[in-house]
């Protein structure tokens, strides 16, 4: 099998909402990040992480960056990601989703080989994107780039100015019917749920 290239896993932020380093989650003993990378490489053969705290990963098979321009969110991750990237696209992820669906992953790619365009990403509710689980284009990096200077950090702004190919929810819920795909882990309350659910799987 073909694999894919570059999974960029963003794990930098505050972690506000879980009170510690998300990059430290463990799921009943399991550690989220490094388990997000053993799947990842089922696809990818190339994982890059950027956080602030690479010492997480010395033992760990991923590169390791920081955001070149901080302080700006998920935007920050995905533009030094892309720097990153060894192939055109890169494949955005959060360390803070448990979930990974191939399938989902070998549509998107399908869909963006039919054009060429600047980002895959799902929509949902009709109006919001989702960010992660989403490929962007090298092309992006000057863009980004500019973007951020200026102050502005919204994703979907800056997509819209680009060719970006929307997913539909509906679609995205063929591949995920529970929509665990977007599940993230923000709060105790979250990892407590997440836990009970993969102790129901035997995880
Ligand atoms: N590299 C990088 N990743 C980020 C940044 N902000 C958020 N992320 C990542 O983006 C994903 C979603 O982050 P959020 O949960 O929205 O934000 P957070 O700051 O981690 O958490 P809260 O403080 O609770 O909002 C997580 O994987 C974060 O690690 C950032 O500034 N740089």
């Amino acid at each position: 099998m073909n694999k894919f290239g570059t999974a960029i896993l963003l794990a930098g932020g505050k972690s506000s909402r879980m009170g510690f380093d998300k990059q430290q989650l463990k799921v009943n003993n399991i550690l989220l990040v490094e388990y997000i990378i053993n799947r990842l490489y089922t696809v990818f053969d190339d994982i890059v992480v950027v956080t602030n705290n690479s010492e997480h990963y010395t033992n760990l098979p991923c590169r390791t960056v920081q955001d070149e321009i901080p302080g700006y969110g998920p935007l920050s991750g995905i533009h030094i990601g892309l720097k990153m990237a060894k192939n055109q696209y890169g494949y955005v992820m959060a360390c803070d989703m448990p979930y990974i669906n191939f399938d989902y992953i070998a549509y998107l790619k399908n869909r963006m080989e039919q054009v060429d365009c600047d980002a895959c990403v799902t929509v949902f509710n009709q109006e919001w994107i989702e960010p992660f689980h989403g490929f962007y284009s090298k092309k992006l990096i000057s863009p980004i780039e500019e973007y951020l200077k200026s102050g502005k950090r919204s994703v979907f702004g800056l997509l819209k100015n680009f060719n970006s190919i929307y997913i539909e929810e509906e679609i995205a819920r063929e591949y995920s019917p529970n929509w665990d795909l977007f599940l993230n882990i923000n709060t105790k309350e979250d990892l407590l749920e997440l836990e009970t659910q993969w102790s129901n799987l035997n995880m």
